[in-house]
């Protein structure tokens, strides 16, 4: 098995990939998302968090094409676009790896890579060209897996979100959603987890990573933002939230003095108060 070296594509960090605006949904008598902006910057990780029900997987949904919003304004790389359903998605640039993972637990780690997005040699497929692009994705992210032609059943959890990750890679994309990505992992594998995190940052992509585990979600965010009741209800520079404001905020006793004072400093520069 040949290892090629290591092109990791590093993107202009800083510039905002994905901006969204006054999204609105509802559901029947349901208020989903009310007035939610989102913005997320190249070379980023966002946290989105809130309680059961705060509309984050209807956000992400939105984002990912599953649901048109109501109204309200999505913006990638500086264009007014509509996500029309998930191949929209992807043909803009934005890939999501939902809590499911949505992999073939009978097939290889190629195989599962490349579901859907195979290589072709004139009418066969091109085994070679897969094998070398699945080795060259989990060497960007450092993945640990020992081999890409095992069934994906006999991996690990971590392993397993590892190879969803890299799936979401194939076809470059510019922002990449994880919703949940440590739920049901182990210490261990949610630091494996996490790490992978970090190479996607650094490869300069946008990330918007859905979760509850606070300890996750400061471990690796560059900002969080709360959601309640379907409503912006905080944002923090994640270096500068404590676990209490965070829960404060989350929970709804955040119309305090310290919550509001943090929310609005992630929302302006220093010293302009
Ligand atoms: N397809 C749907 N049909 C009707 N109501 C929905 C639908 N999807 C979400 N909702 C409602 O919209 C609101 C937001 O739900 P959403 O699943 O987005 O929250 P969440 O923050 O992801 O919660 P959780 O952490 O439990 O996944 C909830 O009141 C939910 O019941």
């Amino acid at each position: 098995m040949s290892v090629i070296e290591n092109e990791v594509p590093v993107r202009g960090t800083g510039e905002v990939v994905l901006s969204l605006t006054g999204i609105n949904k509802r559901f029947g008598a349901v208020q989903a998302l009310t007035d939610v902006d989102l913005t997320v910057r190249a070379g980023e990780v966002v946290a989105l968090v809130g309680d059961n029900g705060a509309g984050k997987s209807t956000l992400v949904k939105t984002i990912a094409g599953v649901y048109q919003p109501d109204a309200g304004l999505i913006e990638f790389d500086g264009v007014p676009v509509t996500v029309a359903g998930p191949a929209g998605a992807q043909h803009l640039g934005i890939a999501t790896v939902f809590q499911d993972l949505a992999l073939c637990d009978n097939l290889d780690v190629v195989a599962n890579l490349f579901l859907g997005k195979e290589h072709h040699l004139g009418p066969v497929m091109n085994e070679v060209s897969m094998e070398r692009e699945a080795w060259r994705l989990l060497r960007s992210l450092s993945a640990k897996i020992p081999s890409v032609r095992i069934p994906v059943a006999g991996l690990s959890g971590g392993q397993r979100q590892t190879v969803a990750i890299a799936r979401s890679l194939v076809g470059d994309p510019k922002v990449v959603m994880l919703d949940e990505p440590t739920a049901a992992l182990g210490v261990a594998q949610t630091a494996e987890v996490l790490n992978l995190v970090e190479r996607l940052r650094e490869q300069g992509l946008a990330v918007i990573m859905v979760s509850h585990n606070m300890a996750d979600v400061q471990a690796v965010s560059d900002r969080i933002v709360v959601l309640r009741l379907g409503r912006n209800a905080a944002e923090f520079r994640t270096e500068e939230a404590s676990t209490d404001q965070l829960v404060a905020a989350i929970t709804g006793a955040s119309d305090n003095v310290v919550a509001q004072r943090a929310a609005r400093r992630a929302g302006h520069p220093e010293g302009e108060q």
